[in-house]
C-alpha cells in the first residue's frame, strides 16, 4: 500500500483555508494533519479546538490532530467532539500518559502517541499495544519549515520491529522536514503516514507535491 500524505496546514494560507484544504484533497491527500500548539510545551500559539469544530464540515479528510501541549489529557474530550479522527499526544508531556491515550480510545478516536528526538522508543514501548498510531517526530516540535533529522530513522526501524515482533497493529507516522528528498529513507524504514507541511504548501502546486510524495512511497 501506498503512503498516506498529511499535509500540515500549519504552512497554509489561513486567509484561504478553505481553497488551501480542498486542494490537498483534490491531489490525493488521505489525512489533514492540524498542529495544536500552546505556548508551553512548545513556544507557539496556534488554534483550539473550536477552530478544528469549524474545520471538520469543510472536508471529508481524516482530520489528523497533533497536540503539542502540556498535560493534554486536558483537551482530548473536546478536541473529540470537535470531529477529530486520530489525537496524538507527546509522552514527553504527560505523567499520564496510559491516561491520556485511554480517553482518546473511549472517545472512539483513534489514538496516537508521540516522540521528540531526543526521546527515544523505549520511552513509550509500554504503550504501543493500546496505540493505533505513533508518530516519530523528525524535527524539534514548534516550527514548520525546519530540516529532517537523519538520526530519527533508527526509531523507525527500531517501531517497525517491535510492532512486527509482537504482532501489534499501529501505523508509523512521521513529521517535520518531510520532502522529496526526505522521504524515501523513513518510508524504507518502515513509515508509512507522512505530515509535510512547507514543501506542500510554502511554494508553487501543492497538488504537483503531494503527488510527488505519494510516487516515493509507493
Ligand atoms: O508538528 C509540526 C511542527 O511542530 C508540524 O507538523 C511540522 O513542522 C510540519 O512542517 P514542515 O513539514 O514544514 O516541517
Ligand atoms: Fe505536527
Amino acid at each position: 500500500m501506498s503512503g498516506i500524505i498529511s499535509p500540515s496546514i500549519l504552512s497554509a494560507d489561513y486567509t484561504n483555508l478553505e481553497r488551501d484544504v480542498k486542494l490537498v484533497e483534490a491531489a490525493g491527500a488521505e489525512y489533514l494533519h492540524i498542529d495544536v500548539m500552546d505556548g508551553s510545551f512548545v513556544p507557539a500559539i496556534s488554534y483550539g479546538p473550536n477552530w478544528v469544530k469549524q474545520l471538520r464540515p469543510e472536508t471529508d479528510l481524516v482530520l489528523d490532530v497533533h497536540l503539542m501541549i502540556v498535560n493534554p489529557e486536558r483537551f482530548v474530550d473536546d478536541f473529540a467532539d470537535a470531529g477529530a479522527d486520530i489525537i496524538g499526544v507527546h509522552v514527553e508531556a504527560t505523567p499520564h500518559i496510559h491516561r491520556a491515550l485511554q480517553m482518546i480510545k473511549n472517545k472512539g478516536v483513534k489514538a496516537e502517541v508521540v516522540i521528540n528526538p531526543g526521546t527515544p522508543v523505549s520511552a513509550i514501548e509500554s504503550v504501543l499495544d493500546m496505540v493505533d498510531q505513533v508518530l516519530v517526530m523528525t524535527v524539534n516540535p514548534g516550527f514548520g519549515g525546519q530540516k529532517f533529522l537523519p538520526s530519527t530513522i533508527e526509531k523507525i526501524a527500531q517501531l517497525k520491529v517491535f510492532r512486527d515482533a509482537r504482532g501489534l497493529d499501529f501505523d508509523i507516522e512521521i513529521d517535520g522536514g518531510v520532502n522529496n528528498e526526505t522521504i524515501a529513507a523513513a518510508y524504507e524504514a518502515g513509515a508509512n503516514v507522512f505530515v509535510a507541511g512547507s514543501y506542500v504548501y510554502d511554494k508553487v502546486d501543492p497538488a504537483a507535491k503531494i503527488a510527488i510524495l505519494k510516487e516515493l512511497t509507493k
